[in-house]
Parts: C-alpha cells; structure tokens; sequence
C-alpha cells in the first residue's frame, strides 16, 4: 500500500487526505492544532460523501488514516509528501528543514499559492525534489494542480510526482516557468482585486458581482476557459476579429487592476456585512454541501458530453477497479448513487433505474465478446422489455452493486434478471427483468449472434442456472 504524508492538516490539507485516502493510499497526518482531527473528520464527511459520485463506478477501498505526534512520523517512509501549512516562507522552510533529516527521497509537493520554487528550496539540500502543487478548494473534487518543477528540479521526482497525482484522479498541469502566484491564482487576484474595487466604490454588493459571475461568464470558464470563448465570440472572423474589434479597449478605463483597495476597516466591514446579508443564513458547512452538490452535477454534465474536466473522469474511472463479472451471479455494477439521479421526493428517481439496468445488460454482453468492435462489424443487441420493480428508496450517496443472472441466452433471445442491493447491508432496492434481442444494425432485423457470442451466453447461463437451481 502506498503511502501519503500530508503535513498541515487545514482547508486544504484536509482535502488531500480525503483524495489520497478515497483513491485507497495510507494516509499519515501531522498538524500541531488539536483540533486538526476533528476538523479533518469534518471534510472527509464531506468528501466521503461527494467523491464517490462523481464516478460511476466504485472507488477502491479507503486506505488508512493515522494521526501522528511528529513531523518526522509522518514523513517516514512516505511515497508522497504534500505541505499545506500556512503561506508564510520562514514557516515552510523550517517545515522543509524538518522533513528532510526524516524523508530525503521522495517528492515533496508545496500547496503555495503564490511562492516560487526558487524560494521554497533556498537553502534546502534534497530541493531538487521540491516543488510546486497547488491545488484548489475543495482538493477532493477540484482536479487542477499547478505543478511548478522550477529550475533545478530532480526531474525524476516530478515524474514520479505528475504520476502520483494523475493516479489520483488529478489534473497535473505544468507550469514550464516560474512565477509568483503561478497561473491561476494570477487571474483570481486580478478579479478579486476588481471586485473589491467595485464593492468600495458602491457600484456593486458582494451579491451582484456573485451574480454577474454564475448567470454569466462562470458558466463558460467552467466547460471552454477564456481563449476558446473568446474565439467563438470573434465570429466567423474567430480571434483575429476578436481582437481587432475589443483590443482597443483594454487601452479604455475598463480597469483598474493595477492598484489594490486599501483594506479599511470600513472596507472590511461592509464587505462582510454583504456578505452576510447574502449568505449568513447558511452555515459554512451548509455552503459547502451546496457548492459541492453543484459541482458534482456539473462536471457529471461534462462527463457525460467527454468534456474538459468531465473527460478526465472519465479517464480516471477507467483506471478503477471493475465489478467481479466471474462472480456467479455476475456483479455487472458497483457504484455509488449520486446527488443528480435523485428528485423532489428525496431519492433516486425511477428513470435512472433504467440507465443501472442498461448499464448492467452492457456489462454482461460485453463479458460475452459483444465489444466496440463488435458493434462496427453491424451486430448489436436492443433492449425490447424491461420489467421493473422498485422494493425500497435509494439514496444519494449509497454504495450498491448489482447481481445479474442469464435465465435465457437462446440464438437472437437474451433474457436478464438483475437484482440491485445496497452493499452495505444488502437491502434490495429493485429488481428487473429484461429481455433483449440480437439485432443486425443493418437491417435493424433480428438476427442470430456471431458463434462465439452465442457459446459465452451459453456458457455463461448454463453457470447461472447450476448456481440457481444446484
Ligand atoms: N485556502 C485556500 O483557498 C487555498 C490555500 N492554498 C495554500 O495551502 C496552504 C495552506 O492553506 P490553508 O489550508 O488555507 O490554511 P489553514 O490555515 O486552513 O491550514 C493550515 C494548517 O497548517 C497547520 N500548521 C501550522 N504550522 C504547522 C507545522 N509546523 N506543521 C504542520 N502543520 C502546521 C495549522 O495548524 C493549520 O491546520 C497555504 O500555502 C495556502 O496558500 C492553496 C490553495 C487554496
Ligand atoms: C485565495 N487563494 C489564493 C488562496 C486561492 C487559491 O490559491 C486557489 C483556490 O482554491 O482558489
């Protein structure tokens, strides 16, 4: 089992250790708050709940947690080291200083958001296997991390550091050279600094400037980014057009990004009174759940058209482990319920029974040789009958598989029984009885299934049936 050490267990140290341990690493935590344990509990609820969705198909099994007394404790022995403590340098250094007398060897991700690597290593003898990984809040859903190797860096430590990440379901993006504040962040500090602006000039509440951003432009960073839009926006002229028709007016009092409002305690005031007059109804935790529901559904959305973050899900999804189909009845589905398939009357709504049952019926043909190849060769099988019944409510979050018997696999006939139960105590919620046939796509008639096909489906249901009946 693979080991992370994570060393600051704060907002951001605590969504590494829900990434690392969801994807089934051991997990060794060091921060000197004694209230880190708890608070880290509180976004691995969190996390526990809001991962597992984005998938659809089951995470490994939770690697080990531990809370140790010592940095060195922590880093002994680690794969991977992750430091989330504060943004002060002296801070990080003495940290650095500490972690290298324990673990000297392996790479050592920095969350800074704004610190060079230059300036993380000064004076750091192992720095060449330090760097720059940071991330975004919240760390368990997010995938972008900055990775800034720096000059100097042991190249084969981020390797293995790029690796690491990606293993995880992350997005690692380099950042070829380095600068403060790295990619990113150089963005969010430019539009918060506008939006501050706005705020002390009376031009526009906390609220407003909220508004502008999700009725708006927040919708396309999420799915194109800036270059992309902005093409578009140019016509069927594209950028060139683009360009020539708005540069102008970045020479117009458009902004006034180079000077910072100065932070006031009547400033302060009245950003955090509009604040609360916006949110203060709501709890901080009751704000996360709320931005992580959002955020499950939307990149759920880009999953499903292979876009932008959605693809990369997808990609990691391949790389988890799949359900038991040698099992006898096969495990055709195991996955976790998420927050998009439920509805008003609080749990799964009865059309995405028929996607589990579509999904289950993929699995079993496509053990029998029925595979994209297959289907461009012009056979196939359509789904002519499904017979469901829904015995209990299933709800967002709940982990639960799905067992399949062939009860007849008959020349064009293929006939299914699935039974879909929550793992964790094995309550049915549904059954189904499908029926399908095999189909030429060219004809769009029934037709018999290649040989092969037909001798797996027989095999198979002959397994299924000495099972079933002894
Ligand atoms: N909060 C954010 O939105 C983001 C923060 N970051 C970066 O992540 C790092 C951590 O920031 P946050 O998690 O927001 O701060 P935080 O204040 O929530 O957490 C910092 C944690 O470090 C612990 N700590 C202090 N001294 C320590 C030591 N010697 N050894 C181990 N732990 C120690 C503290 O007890 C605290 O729990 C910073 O470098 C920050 O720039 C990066 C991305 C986003
Ligand atoms: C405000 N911040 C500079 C700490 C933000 C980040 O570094 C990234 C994020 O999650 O927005």
């Amino acid at each position: 089992m693979k080991k992370a050490a994570i060393i600051g267990g704060g907002v951001i140290g605590g969504g590494w250790v829900a990434r690392f341990l969801l994807n089934g690493w051991d997990v060794a935590v060091y921060d000197p708050d004694p209230e880190a344990e708890r608070k880290i509990g509180e976004v691995l609820t969190q996390a526990r709940w809001a991962l597992p969705m984005l998938y659809d198909r089951a995470l490994p099994s939770e690697g080990q947690l531990t809370f140790v007394h010592s940095l060195a404790e922590a880093v002994m022995g680690a794969d991977y080291i992750q430091e989330s403590v504060p943004e002060r340098l002296d801070l990080k250094h003495k940290v650095y200083a500490e972690i290298e007398e324990a673990n000297s060897k392996a790479p050592l991700g920095s969350s800074t958001s704004g610190f060079k690597p230059s300036e993380l290593r000064a004076g750091i003898e192992s720095g060449g296997r330090l760097f720059v990984a940071h991330p975004f809040n919240p760390v368990y859903l997010l995938p972008l991390i900055e990775v800034v190797p720096g000059e100097d860096a042991d190249s084969s430590a981020i390797v293995q550091a790029r690796e690491t990440l990606a293993s995880v379901g992350l997005y690692p993006l380099e950042v070829k050279k380095e600068i403060d504040a790295h990619i990113a962040d150089r963005f969010l500090e430019a539009v918060w600094r506008e939006a501050l602006w706005l705020v002390k000039d009376d031009i526009a509440t906390t609220q407003e400037i909220d508004d502008a951003i999700r009725y708006g432009f927040g919708l396309r960073w999420a799915q194109m980014g800036l270059f992309e839009t902005y093409r578009i926006a140019g016509g069927e002229g594209g950028m060139a057009h683009f360009i020539a028709q708005f540069g102008p007016c970045l020479e117009w009092p458009w902004t006034k990004l180079m000077d910072v409002p100065e932070l006031t305690d009547e400033l302060i005031r009245k950003i955090g009174d509009q604040s609360d007059a916006q949110s203060g109804h709501l709890s901080i935790r009751q704000l996360e759940r709320l931005r992580d529901t959002n955020l499950i559904s939307i990149m759920r959305a880009l999953k499903a058209r292979g876009n932008a973050a959605g693809a990369l899900i997808s990609q990691h999804e391949e790389t988890l482990p799949r359900p038991d189909h040698s099992a006898v009845p096969m495990i055709t589905i195991r996955r976790v319920i998420p927050i998009d398939w439920t509805d008003y009357n609080g749990h799964m709504n009865e059309s995405r029974y028929g996607q589990v049952y579509s999904d289950a019926a993929d699995a079993v043909i496509e053990a029998c040789g029925v595979n994209a190849d297959y289907v461009a060769s012009g056979l196939s099988y359509f789904t002519v009958e499904n017979n469901i019944k829904y015995l209990a409510e299933a709800h967002a979050g709940d982990t639960c598989h799905v067992a399949t018997r062939i009860l007849l696999a008959e020349g064009k006939k293929l006939k299914l029984h699935h039974e879909m139960r929550r793992d964790s105590d094995g309550q049915v919620y549904s059954t189904c009885t499908q029926f399908l046939l095999h189909v030429s796509l060219e004809t769009r008639k029934t037709c018999p299934p290649r040989d092969d096909v037909a001798q797996h489906m027989a095999n198979l249901a002959a397994a299924h049936a000495k099972a079933e009946h002894g």
